[in-house]
């Protein structure tokens, strides 16, 4: 019946009324874009923010727009809505909930433009009706309409056409809170509204106070309730009731201000009562929003107890707060600012009143359609696994896929042959992101379909309670019945001969014990009946006398009737006369015109005529153009007058014509006021039948209580049965609840199970996407080692390149100090030989062979002994051999330098490779 909704704040909305012409002074309030606003306090700008603040200019269409619009709409989906207007007194509430009365009666544009949120709402409404309407087809509506006032913490109907009587306010599990009493008629479009909402304006109670000449001063709420009933398949009907409360709140005054004593300063106490337990509830709520534990006390005051649901219940709600700009309201502003504020916390819990009706048979069908349609979405999802599947690449292993068992997916639908059975447990199923979207949309569905199913379980249950409770309320008439016939027969066993014989056979009752006792508690009975029967008595004659007085009333109201017909008789003829005459003087003056040109006529051709020339001076034919003449100007004289008289009777006819309207209006209104006296007066000859049963009751006795006693207990048994069918019903629904829960756990599993795959599959995808990023950091590296490896081969082959250098340098070093170490050599031996054997090679001056070196010169220029000599040979042949040595390390060192260089090309040629 009901969907859940998370709770969602009141919406606070703000508008300031422009400048009036008595106000002369500077605006204190100052609009900085939509949402803040600055009232310039004498200490300091106090700034507020709020969901929209509409400035002075705002237009009537803009608020609606925004405001009052989405409200209905919500309305329209089966949401209750409310709209207050709040405010100090003359600050625009009846402006902006209602606008001027001009624009609601009249179809001039620029008088419709200050038209308030009430009629734009009631056209909206109607159109989106009939929209919805004409785009299905088994869908109506219903749309009532009901209109109070709290006026003095007493409710009063506003539609009522007599003397107002105070309403209560009741409350059941069924109903909710209601006005018990109060008038709802049902209109078939805005202007049955529009009629409606004048009448309640002119029953509204208006008083004047210094503040504002018509300040309204009672709260007054238009609820407008719309039924929408929709067949869906297998006639099964959708229920759907909204309510839209809009309400214009009395000023928020403070008395002091208002000038008002006396009774209007009870109306003052009355009105900041209520509106003093609203800011006290506000408060509360607000408390609530923020965690705590409060009581909320709706039923200190009428207002929040008929409102209850619209503060923190189950509505839409929206508060416009009315500001006036003049400096001399600026306390008012700043308090009607603080409330708004406050009321900007509270939240409501807002949901659609919906519930399905049908026979039991009925909504099998419909849950057999619901199974049916789950079969069709299973098929649908699986032929789309099978498509996605189809889709997938060649491995089949496509990223964004899960793969689930087929048989978890199975519900209901087995496989149709044994071998689809086989092969459809060998499969698995592969499931795409939209399937699983699908899936959850189903698991949502199922879940609704579930609460569903519990809200109706819950009503039947509400149903079955109240049903227990009458049971109850018979079950205990009876037993009252039983006592009261237990009473009567022992009574009447007293008081007939045999009784009495009995009695005083059977000896039980001993005569002398029970003489004054029993005499004075007869007595004493007897006495009370004939009290009952009297004051019976009594009230039936009151009644009577009602029913005459009534009759009487009713009598002169068709007296009344009657003379207004007979007045509306009169009228009716006075017109079709007047509508005769005007018909008899539109054909006079046709046949003036028609004789008129029969005339021009023979002037015509009189004068055309040649013969007539001749004749001109024939007196008789002188008299006829004379005559003719006369004639004509006869004519042109009626004819002006003829313009006249159709003018008055025009005139005539439309005075005729709204005296018939008015006539027939006031007739409308006293048949309306006789059929409800005509219901009054049955309804008080039903309690005066009531009252006389009673009292043919207690005249009848015995035979009759019996009757009543049967009927009563067949009456229970009825109820008895109708209780146990509602029993096995709620059973049926708790089963099928059950069947349903198990069926949305099973998904529910299911999806877990399809999401768990998909962690793992993308789990595994991010792995080896790890050990992929891990892989090419890895070649990353080796690159730049490569890099660096080049880099240092490079470095490498300009060091060898120096090594080559260098060893070259030192090849050609070693070549020349070979050279002058064998010349030296030579020349000491050429010289050891000379010595030795006294020659000499002839001009071979050691001092010109520099090239033998420092050995070569010594020798030369010294006359060394031979031993010396032979001394130094030897010396010279161990240095000769150090020579060698050293040159073959040279060599050594050369050898491995070239080695090494031809080793670090390799390895840099490798590298470079
Ligand atoms: N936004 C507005 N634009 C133009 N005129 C406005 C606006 N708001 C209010 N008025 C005018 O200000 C006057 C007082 O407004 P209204 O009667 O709506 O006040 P109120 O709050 O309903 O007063 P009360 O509580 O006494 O009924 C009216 O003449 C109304 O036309």
């Amino acid at each position: 019946m009901a969907e859940n909704h998370s709770a969602e704040s009141v919406r606070v909305v703000v508008r300031v009324r422009p400048l009036v012409s008595a106000e002369q002074e500077q605006s204190v309030v100052q609009v900085q874009g939509s949402q803040v606003i600055y009232v310039q306090d004498p200490d300091a700008a106090k700034k507020f923010s709020f969901d929209r603040i509409f400035d002075s200019d705002t237009k009537q269409t803009t608020v609606f727009e925004e405001i009052a619009k989405p409200i209905a709409e919500d309305v329209m989906q089966g949401y209750n809505g409310t709209i207050f207007a709040y405010g100090q007194t003359g600050s625009g509430k009846t402006f902006t909930m209602q606008g001027k009365e001009d624009g609601i009666r009249s179809n001039d544009p620029a008088a419709k433009e200050s038209r308030g949120i009430i009629p734009q709402v009631l056209e909206y409404l109607f159109q989106r009706m009939e929209k919805d309407k004409s785009e299905k087809n088994m869908v109506n509506y219903t749309v009532k309409c009901s209109y109070l006032q709290v006026y003095n913490e007493m409710i009063t109907d506003l539609l009522y056409s007599g003397t107002p009587h105070p309403l209560n306010i009741r409350e059941d599990s069924k109903r909710g809170v209601y006005v018990d009493g109060l008038s709802e008629e049902v209109i078939h479009g805005p202007q049955d509204c529009y009629q409606l909402l004048m009448r309640g304006l002119h029953n509204r109670a208006v008083g004047a106070t210094a503040m504002n000449q018509e300040s309204s001063r009672s709260h007054a709420v238009l609820t407008i309730t719309i039924e929408r009933n929709e067949c869906k398949e297998n006639k099964v009907w959708s229920k759907r009731i909204s309510k839209l409360n809009l309400v214009d709140l009395a000023g928020s005054e403070r008395q002091k201000k208002t000038n008002t004593t006396g009774k209007s300063l009870k109306e003052a106490a009355n009105i900041n009562r209520s509106l003093s337990v609203l800011g006290y509830v506000i408060m509360a709520l607000v408390d609530v929003a923020g965690g705590r534990e409060r009581h909320i006390n709706y039923r200190d005051s009428k207002l929040t107890f008929l409102l209850r649901d619209s503060l923190g219940g189950n509505a839409k709600t929206c508060i416009i707060a009315t500001i006036s700009p003049s400096e001399k309201n600026i306390s008012e502003t700043l308090s009607t600012l603080k409330f708004a504020q406050r009321a900007k916390c509270v939240k409501n819990r807002a949901t659609i009143q919906e519930e399905t009706t049908g026979n039991v048979m009925q909504l099998q069908v419909e849950i057999k359609r619901l199974q049916e349609f789950v079969r069709q979405l299973l098929s649908e999802r699986e032929q789309l696994v099978q498509n996605n599947s189809n889709q997938s690449t060649p491995n089949g292993k496509t990223p964004s896929l899960v793969t689930v068992k087929r048989q978890d997916l199975a519900i209901t639908t087995p496989p149709v042959s044994e071998e689809e059975s086989n092969q459809a447990e060998s499969e698995d199923v592969t499931l795409s992101g939209s399937a699983i979207k699908e899936l959850q949309q189903m698991l949502l569905m199922t879940e609704q379909r579930g609460k569903e199913t519990e809200d109706t379980k819950r009503y039947l249950e509400t149903q079955l309670e109240d049903i227990t409770n009458q049971y109850r309320r018979y079950k205990d008439s009876i037993r009252s019945i039983h006592l009261v016939l237990k009473k009567v027969v022992s009574f009447m066993q007293e008081f007939t001969p045999q009784g009495h014989h009995q009695r005083l056979d059977s000896g039980v009752i001993d005569m002398e014990a029970s003489s004054s006792a029993s005499v004075e508690e007869e007595e004493e009975e007897i006495q009370q009946l004939e009290e009952t029967a009297e004051y019976l008595q009594k009230g039936l004659i009151r009644f009577k006398q009602f029913v005459e007085a009534k009759k009487k009333e009713v009598n002169n109201l068709r007296e009344e009737v009657g003379e207004k017909q007979s007045c509306l008789t009169n009228l009716r003829t006075q017109m079709e006369q007047l509508t005769a005459n005007s018909s008899h003087h539109r054909d006079h003056s046709e046949q003036y015109a028609y004789f008129r040109s029969q005339v021009i006529q023979s002037i015509r051709t009189n004068v055309d005529d040649d013969s007539f020339q001749a004749n001109v001076w024939d007196p008789e034919k002188l008299a006829d153009v004379e005559f003719l003449q006369y004639k004509i100007a006869e004519i042109l004289q009626s004819e002006a007058s003829k313009d006249e008289l159709i003018q008055s009777i025009l005139a005539e006819k439309a005075r005729i014509e709204s005296q018939r309207d008015a006539a027939q209006s006031e007739v409308d209104r006293i048949l309306h006021s006789l059929e409800i006296e005509k219901e009054n007066s049955k309804m008080l000859e039903e309690q005066l039948k009531k009252i006389q049963n009673n009292q043919d009751h207690q005249g009848i006795g015995e035979e009759a209580l019996r009757k009543k006693l049967v009927q009563s207990e067949s009456k229970i048994q009825s109820l008895e049965n109708f209780r146990k069918q509602m029993q096995r019903l709620v059973d049926q629904q708790a089963i099928e609840i059950q069947t349903w829960k198990k069926r949305a756990q099973s998904i529910s599993d299911e999806l877990v199970s399809a999401r768990k795959e998909y962690e793992t599959h993308e789990r595994s995808r991010s792995e080896q996407l790890q050990r992929l990023m891990n892989e090419l950091i890895k070649q990353r590296r080796q690159i730049i080692l490569a890099e660096e490896r080049i880099a240092a081969a490079s470095v490498i082959q300009k060091e060898i390149q120096q090594h080559f250098d260098q060893s070259q340098y030192l090849r050609e070093g070693r070549g020349g100090a070979i050279s002058s170490f064998v010349n030296g050599l030579e020349y000491i031996a050429e010289q050891v030989i000379s010595k030795l054997f006294g020659t000499t090679k002839p001009n071979n001056n050691g001092s010109n062979h520099p090239q033998y070196g420092f050995a070569g010169s010594l020798v030369h220029s010294k006359d060394i002994p031979l031993e010396t000599m032979a001394r130094l040979g030897g010396e010279l042949e161990q240095s000769a051999k150090a020579a060698e040595a050293a040159l073959s390390r040279m060599d050594n060192n050369i050898e491995m330098f070239s080695h090494s260089r031809s080793s670090s090309k390799d390895t840099s040629e490798t590298i470079t490779v």
